[in-house]
């Protein structure tokens, strides 16, 4: 036996990050950074679902910051209020007077409704997913409220001061609003239209020439800031997913070199190192709880031969079909099958006492047999066999791992001495545990019995 060899090349194993490329993690990755060095593409819907989750978080940050900001809003909208009475009260024709400043309330009323109604709807999560629509409609009907009312006034003054205010709405539309570029685009352009026909059919001033700059470059305006916008947002939305993209791959890939370093290669049990920190981890608990401890050594028999005469593939073969066979007898959570070395496993089985383990131990021994894969160069028998070395000890002050070990493996000694394919307890016991009659039809899936 050659105890730590475990070098015996796996033959089809994915590599680990070859495997992560293929996942659709990795393409979403990859169509990331082809839309962040094509700003032609970022123009358009971004694939992948990415579409509907940018806006989700547009339409999120619009209405934490309308949240945030309320006071400010309130405080903003009285300053505004007192300004605007001041200019009306102050500019206005006094003949006019308590008709300006009738019309002034309605506008700051009407305003001050559209304002509250948002205010009240961004605060029900319920109504998120209609945010759109309503930030739509409020958007819509203050622009047009407001445009109409920059015509209403007596005063040519006031009405050209209101028209300030419209470029103001305008903006907020276009921006704060959070609004799809080709919605706040609409409705800036339908706003203008239907603001005018209200206009003309009211028979209210209005300068169609200074009419139509205004609104119109209000409209460019606006449309290319939110334009900029949109396009800084897509980008930063991007790359904040391309790094959790890559944060969720790093994860993956950690977790699986941390089973990689566990496995071993060619038969999936736990390998030599993971068996070593396992078994010193059992070792202090049942120090502690004074619990036996089990370790059970099994050994091909004769498979240097089996290499020689069927080949070191068919080898490998053999020894991941005895290796699953173990991974199978491991039943209970804190027993462990693992891969010693070479043809050589182990399984450690905790909190198990001698008898316990030795009946294990017949079963470990019927199920290889029941494999029945052909040895025509053993001479323990037709089919390959295992010895078994079995070992168990209650840990205490006089013992360590050590003993442990190196009691199995006599185990395993005593079992090739004895001519192979047997059970050998170390040190061997005052009364020996009764045999087993093991049923091996609960072995049949291992075929050839
Ligand atoms: N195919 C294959 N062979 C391996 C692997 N690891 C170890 N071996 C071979 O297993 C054989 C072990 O030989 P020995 O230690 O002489 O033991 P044995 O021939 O089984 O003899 P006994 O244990 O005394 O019955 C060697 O030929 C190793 O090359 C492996 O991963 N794959």
């Amino acid at each position: 036996m050659q105890v730590g060899d475990n070098t015996a090349p796996a033959t089809s194993l994915p590599h680990p990050i070859a495997a992560l490329s293929q996942e659709p993690l990795a393409q979403e990755r990859t169509a990331i950074i082809e839309l962040l060095n094509d700003n032609g593409r970022l123009r358009g819907a971004l694939p992948h679902n990415m579409e509907k989750d940018y806006r989700q978080l547009v339409i999120q940050r619009a209405i934490s910051v309308m949240q945030a900001n309320r006071w400010t809003t309130i405080l903003f909208y009285l300053f505004i209020g007192l300004i605007t009475y001041q200019q009306v009260h102050y500019v206005a024709n006094p003949a006019y007077l308590q008709q300006e400043m009738m019309i002034w309330l309605a506008i700051y009323l009407m305003g001050g409704g559209v304002f509250a109604a948002i205010g009240a709807l961004v605060y029900n999560p319920k109504l998120d997913r209609y945010y759109s629509y309503y930030m739509g409609t409020a958007s819509f009907l203050g622009l047009c409220g407001m445009i109409v009312a920059s015509s209403a006034f007596h005063s040519p003054y006031i009405n050209q001061q209101a028209s300030y205010l419209v470029i103001f709405i305008y903006m907020l539309v276009y921006s704060l609003a959070s609004l799809r570029l080709v919605v706040a685009s609409l409705i800036g352009i339908f706003a203008s239209f239907l603001a005018l026909a209200v206009i003309t059919t009211f028979h209210l001033p209005v300068d169609f020439g200074q009419y139509a700059q205004y609104t119109g470059l209000s409209n460019v305006i606006g449309f290319v800031i939110a334009f900029m916008i949109d396009q800084r947002d897509r980008r930063a939305f991007l790359q904040a997913r391309l790094i959790d993209i890559e944060k969720q791959q790093l994860n993956q890939l950690s977790q699986e070199m941390a089973r990689i370093s566990q496995e071993d290669g060619l038969t999936g049990l736990a390998n030599r190192r993971h068996f070593n920190e396992t078994l010193a981890r059992e070792w202090a608990i049942a120090e502690r709880e004074q619990y036996p401890v089990s370790l059970m050594f099994i050994d091909v028999d004769h498979f240097k031969p089996y290499n020689d005469t069927y080949g070191h593939l068919e080898g490998d073969k053999t020894l991941s079909r005895v290796g699953r066979t173990l991974k199978k007898m491991a039943k209970r959570p804190a027993d462990l099958a693992a891969r010693y070395g070479g043809e050589e496993f182990v399984l450690l089985l905790p909190k198990t006492d001698i008898d316990g383990a030795y009946v294990l131990a017949q079963e470990v021994q019927a199920a290889i047999d029941a494999l029945a894969i052909p040895h025509k160069s053993s001479k323990a028998g037709k089919y390959v066999s295992v010895s078994i070395g079995l070992s168990c000890v209650i840990p205490n002050d006089n013992n360590s791992i050590t003993t442990l070990i190196d009691q199995a493996d006599e185990g395993v000694y005593a079992a090739k001495k004895a001519g192979r394919h047997r059970i050998r307890i170390f040190p061997v016991p005052d009364v020996m545990p009764v045999r087993k009659e093991i049923n091996t039809d609960g072995l049949k899936e291992n075929k050839g019995i």
